[in-house]
């Protein structure tokens, strides 16, 4: 099967092969193509280039691109998008006043949502999470990490697993699982947090791992959750499960996580909400993938990953939604391009390219997705007609996608 996109106002972030990320002042450059064609076969970007240049090929299908853009699909390399029912009551106990520790000490936030989640089906769970994804699908994403984390206990942490699983199985997008057993200490463990870090370990990850249900594994590190001492010990149980580690870090303070992160080479350290200049400095020179998640600092009025400062001190950025029930109830990567635009200063460049190349590879696809390269995934969201790239954070809240194609297949 082939596609030949033609006549295409401005092709974006077109990459040769073997980049892995930008960072710092490369970040601002976004290689594009004006009036341009793109070659689509059997899924994959086949070539692409400028349409004086346009191949005379034989096409299935040829996709008159006039006015249009055509950009890779947004990579979110953080969701927790297995989740059951929501918490719009929180929401109101919210904006009456109450923290997010308010309500977790209440019995709200993941407590909450760890009890609904166990009471429901894995096909209902399967059922409503197809709904989430194919809403984020729509909204432009083509890649996508989702975790575990809800479920507390052996078999719903296993039941959330294994819904990812399903998904992966029935989609065509790549889609990365993340074993997030670590996320509270559940009310049976409540005095035996280390009882608790055990049974993750020496129950699940050995099932984990024998049955391919996660890449990665996660773990909320912050004051009231999980240690610094906590992380180590579960990134150190994860490597030898093979399970490459991700951390919640640095959401409400900054306790040496991120520092912990860089020397256990985890592939993310993901919020970074408060950032200490030493936290900046131990990414430096790093693998490590700093993410932000302006959707978080939204919902939950926190400030902002200081996004500007990082790229000006030479780092790396990813953007991704934490689109989960409790503080980001969103997987609109839109609105975080726009967000961390608005919010964190970031030039549409560098949030394109925080939400793209970068996003892919928090999840360790950045030779799968992420940028128009020869030989990628034809997972592409083709716009509205725009004057700029600029026009899609500039119209936060608006959708100015056309057209979303995975593998070469038009979605939406
Ligand atoms: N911070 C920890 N975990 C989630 C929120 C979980 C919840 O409130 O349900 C996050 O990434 O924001
Ligand atoms: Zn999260």
């Amino acid at each position: 099967m082939r596609t030949l996109f033609k006549n295409i106002k401005e092709l974006i972030q077109v990459r040769e092969a073997g980049l892995d990320f930008v960072s710092g002042e490369a970040m601002n450059d976004l290689p594009t193509i004006k009036d341009a064609y793109l070659l689509v076969e059997d899924g994959l970007i086949k070539d692409f280039g400028s349409m004086t240049e346009c191949p005379n090929v034989e096409a299935d299908k040829v996709v008159d691109a006039t006015g249009k853009m055509i950009l890779p699909t947004w990579c979110d390399s953080h969701t927790h998008l297995v989740y059951a029912g929501n918490r719009e009551s929180e929401f109101v106990d919210k904006i009456k006043g109450l923290s997010y520790h308010e309500i977790a000490a209440k019995g709200g936030g993941i407590l909450n949502s760890a009890k609904k989640l166990q009471e429901t089906s894995e096909d209902d769970l399967y059922e409503q999470t197809k709904v989430r994804l194919d809403e984020i699908i729509a909204l432009g994403t083509g890649a996508v990490e989702i975790k575990s984390g809800y479920g507390l206990t052996e078999a719903s942490e296993l039941k959330m697993l294994r819904v990812i699983k399903r998904l992966k199985e029935n989609y065509k997008l790549p889609i990365k699982a993340t074993f997030l057993g670590a996320h509270a200490v559940p009310t049976e463990y409540k005095d035996d947090k280390a009882g608790y870090l055990n049974m993750l370990v020496e129950k699940l990850m050995p099932k984990i791992a024998e049955e391919g249900l996660a890449e990665f594994v996660d773990i909320f590190c912050e004051e009231g959750y999980f240690s610094v001492a906590d992380t180590e010990f579960i990134m150190e149980a994860g490597k030898k499960h093979g399970l490459i580690s991700k951390i919640h870090v640095n959401q409400f303070t900054s306790i040496g996580g991120v520092q912990a992160g860089v020397k256990h080479e985890a592939l993310s350290v993901d919020h970074l909400e408060e950032m200490k200049d030493e936290d900046i400095e131990a990414l430096k020179g790093s693998k490590t993938m700093p993410v932000a998640l302006p959707g978080c600092s939204f919902f939950l009025s926190i400030p902002y990953t200081p996004g500007r400062k990082m790229i000006d001190a030479g780092l790396p950025l990813a953007l991704a939604t934490d689109y989960n029930p409790g503080s980001s109830p969103s997987g609109n990567m839109n609105f975080a391009v726009s967000a961390a635009c608005i919010k964190m200063k970031l030039t549409p460049e560098e949030a394109i390219n925080a939400a793209t190349i970068n996003g892919a590879y928090a999840m360790g696809l950045q030779g799968t997705v992420g940028s128009i390269t020869v030989g990628k995934e034809a997972n592409l969201i083709l716009t509205k007609p725009i004057n700029s790239y600029n026009f899609i954070p500039y119209s936060f809240g608006a959708n100015q996608i056309e057209s979303v194609y995975i593998k070469g297949h038009s979605i939406v």
